[in-house]
């Protein structure tokens, strides 16, 4: 075991292991999947011959921050697991590998459009969305937000019935209890205009909004061309037949998720009190249009998945600029003290 090198602010302390990875598993060119920072790859475990999962990050303060936030909550039963992280040296370039459980039952819309048995119903959909707005909650409530909610990052464990739904890559992932000291009602002058809310609860409801999405398109609203537009502008509608046979509660849920203002969206725990989530095993059992818009809207789904992309890191950029002109506008000494102060934990980060 190192020093400590991957530390977060509240005070969580990892110990990579700092031999070679290669002493304790078998790297094969099996790609299992590719994302911005690189490929995750499959590898073995040498003593129990286990497949796992590795994915390597170049170290950086994102990195750390990555590995750091997933690996406090990998435990969670709708989060992917972390089973060891390492940190090596290549040619003098330090990389954290890490070795997660492998996800051998792929994306969770390739699963939907792969259903082989009947149709994708509300109630299975409700389901779905019980476990993924679990996983939200459980990051909300230790002040993670994860802030890269899309379906691409949403995995199922087997490709079978016994599959469990999983969140996984904490590349954007951020912990906003930082700033709780400017919100509390001493420090109201940061927060005067009614639409600011204050910083963590934006990061949060920019998942929120990403549920939203993750739901809509759940229900089989076809994907091209209107989705796109729809995912730009705010504008998400209800036509017909995709919605007719689709129950209020769903809808009004989904408005509420994807409420244009972030300080009038759904928190975590009013989406989780929510009967169509709480009371999901009683959710009408109506075929919904999921699996047939999945495949008829196969050649366009890059298009979404990019659109959606694009609106999380707008939003992200938007609310990170809403935090820095509330502060900006503020002009009390005391004030200006705790600013810093708490500008240099973020930048410490
Ligand atoms: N534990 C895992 N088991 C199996 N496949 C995985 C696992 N983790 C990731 N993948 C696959 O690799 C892809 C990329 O992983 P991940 O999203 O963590 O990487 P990234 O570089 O951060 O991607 P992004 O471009 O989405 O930010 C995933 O979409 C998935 O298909």
């Amino acid at each position: 075991m190192d020093e400590p090198s991957v530390r977060l602010s509240t005070g969580n302390i990892i110990y990579p292991k700092t031999n070679l990875i290669s002493d304790d598993y078998e790297i094969s060119n099996t790609v299992l999947g590719l994302g911005i920072n690189g490929k995750v790859l499959q590898c073995h475990n040498k003593d129990n011959g286990q497949v796992y999962a590795l994915k390597v990050l170049h170290d950086s303060l994102k990195a750390r921050r990555e590995v750091a936030l997933h690996w406090r909550v990998s435990g969670f039963r709708h989060i992917v697991s972390i089973i060891d992280v390492y940190k090596n040296s290549y040619n003098g370039n330090v990389c954290f590998l890490v070795v997660m459980e492998c996800m051998r039952g792929g994306e969770l819309f390739q699963r939907i459009q792969n259903q082989q048995t009947g149709a994708f119903t509300e109630r299975e959909a409700a389901k779905i969305m019980q476990e993924i707005c679990s996983a939200v909650k459980y990051l909300h409530d230790r002040n993670i937000a994860h802030r890269d909610l899309k379906p691409e990052n949403l995995l199922y464990t087997l490709p079978d019935q016994n599959g469990v739904l999983k969140l996984t890559d904490f590349g954007f992932a951020k912990e906003v209890n930082v700033h709780a000291t400017l919100e509390t009602p001493c420090y109201t002058p940061y927060y005067v205009a009614p639409e600011v809310l204050g910083p963590e609860k934006y990061d949060k409801s920019c998942d929120i909004w990403s549920l939203g999405v993750i739901m809509y398109i759940n229900h089989g609203q076809a994907i091209s061309p209107g989705m796109k537009k729809r995912i730009r502008t705010g504008q998400f509608d209800f036509p017909d037949p995709e919605w007719s046979g689709v129950s209020k509660d769903a809808r009004d849920l989904i408005r509420g998720m994807l409420c244009v203002n972030p300080a009038k969206r759904l928190d975590i725990d009013q989406v989780m009190c929510n009967q169509w989530i709480a009371k999901y095993g009683e959710v009408p059992e109506t075929p919904l249009y999921t699996g047939k818009m999945l495949k008829e809207g196969e050649e366009t789904w890059p298009e979404v998945q990019e659109e959606m992309m694009r609106s999380l890191a707008t939003m992200r950029v938007d609310y990170d600029q809403v935090h820095i002109k509330s502060l900006n506008n503020s002009s009390n000494a005391l004030l200006d003290k705790r600013r810093k102060k708490n500008l240099m934990n973020v930048l410490k980060k």
